[in-house]
């Protein structure tokens, strides 16, 4: 096997996350204005490269490293390739598949917007397994309904709180419907997951902020509130959950009134569970930008980046881009990546 890449895409939560963590429902698809890279060269010994902007190892000055630091955190991708190699071997080893003694360096390369709710995270772990599927030869022995599972198991053993939703829209691409039904996530480890027809969506805009610096999601309480049974949790996420089942009706319906109200009522109920302090103003912001001019709005995954649809058409689309450039955020059409 000689040198290999593979592209992961980012990936927009439609409608029901992040009920995807608490045996929900989610309808996601994976677009192609962003993604992440990995390459793999076969090699003596086995490395893998930092990457010259995203690891944080080379700055112009300390002021250069402090900024980076604060805006990005310390960590960049290379733990993530480090992970990915390690849950696919666990994968192999306790499936029975031999994988031969090569080695092979990784390099990576990624546009998607950083820790932005874009999975970012899981498009350089999804790419880097396509890379080692294909380098160890084993592509046809790992079921594709297994491998987001594989995807997550990397970020978990870095404790990086996960769903498996970004991985199953990186994993299938396109538009993705899944049920993360209780039973059957006990039983297999998986989901159901059933493609959509990406026909089906209307014009959808993606609006990120250039500079995200909210810390708020690593100070929600909701999963542990969640565990605990707190009623109102419980009710508020089977209802998010609700929504992608009554969402995926909608646009086999093309009843997109009725898709603008449940991205609506997404986000409410995101707001109510999580809290503003959580959500973070700069994101809540984003959603009240895309709102002003009647859009129906949602964040993407985990805040960073919000979706936003305009059911009045491009009149109202062209409002939506003056309100974002007016806000500084950029915007820009999703394009679905096909699968
Ligand atoms: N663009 C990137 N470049 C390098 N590493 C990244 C990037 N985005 C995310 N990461 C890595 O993934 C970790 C988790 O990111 P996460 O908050 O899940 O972002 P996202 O919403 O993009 O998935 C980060 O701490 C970092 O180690
Ligand atoms: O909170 C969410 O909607 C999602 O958050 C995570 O995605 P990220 O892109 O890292 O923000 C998580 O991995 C998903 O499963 C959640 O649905
Ligand atoms: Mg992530």
């Amino acid at each position: 096997m000689g040198a290999v890449e593979h592209r992961a895409y980012a990936r927009i939560g439609l409608l029901g996350n992040p009920s995807d963590g608490y045996y929900g429902r989610t309808i996601a698809l994976a677009i192609s204005n962003f993604w992440a890279t990995v390459s793999l060269q076969p090699s003596d010994l086995l490395a893998l490269v930092p990457h010259s902007h995203h690891d944080l190892c080379r700055f112009s000055s300390i002021q250069d490293l402090v900024g980076r630091v604060q805006s990005e955190g310390y960590y960049g991708g290379v733990r993530l390739l480090t992970a990915a190699c390690k849950t696919f071997h666990s994968y192999c080893s306790s499936h029975g598949i031999d994988l031969h003694d090569g080695n092979f360096t990784l390099s990576y390369d990624t546009n998607i917007p950083r820790q932005a709710g874009l999975s970012g995270s899981s498009a350089l772990v999804c790419a880097t397994m396509n890379c080692l599927m294909d380098f160890y030869n084993v592509r046809d022995r790992i079921p594709v309904e297994d491998r987001p599972k594989i995807v997550l198991s990397a970020e978990v053993e870095l404790g990086i709180t996960a769903g498996l939703q970004d991985r199953v829209a990186q994993v299938y691409g396109g538009l993705v419907y899944m049920d993360f039904d209780e039973e059957h996530m006990l039983r297999t480890g998986n989901g159901i997951y059933k493609r959509m027809d990406p026909q089906l969506l209307p014009p959808l805009y993606v609006i990120y902020a250039q500079n995200p610096s909210d810390s708020g999601k690593v100070h929600s309480t909701v999963k542990q509130r969640w565990l605990d049974g707190d009623l109102t949790v419980r009710t508020k996420m089977r209802e998010v959950a609700e929504l992608a089942l009554r969402g995926k009706q909608a646009l086999l319906e093309g009843n997109h009134s009725l898709l603008a109200e449940l991205m609506d009522r997404n986000f409410d109920l995101r707001r109510e569970m999580f809290g503003d302090d959580a959500l973070g103003a700069l994101n809540i912001q984003m959603v009240e930008t895309a709102r002003s001019v009647g859009a129906a709005c949602k964040f993407t995954g985990s805040g960073g980046a919000v979706v936003a649809f305009c059911p009045e058409g491009s009149v109202q689309a062209q409002k939506l881009q003056e309100a974002c450039s007016a806000s500084g955020l950029s915007i820009e059409l999703v394009q679905v990546a096909a699968r």
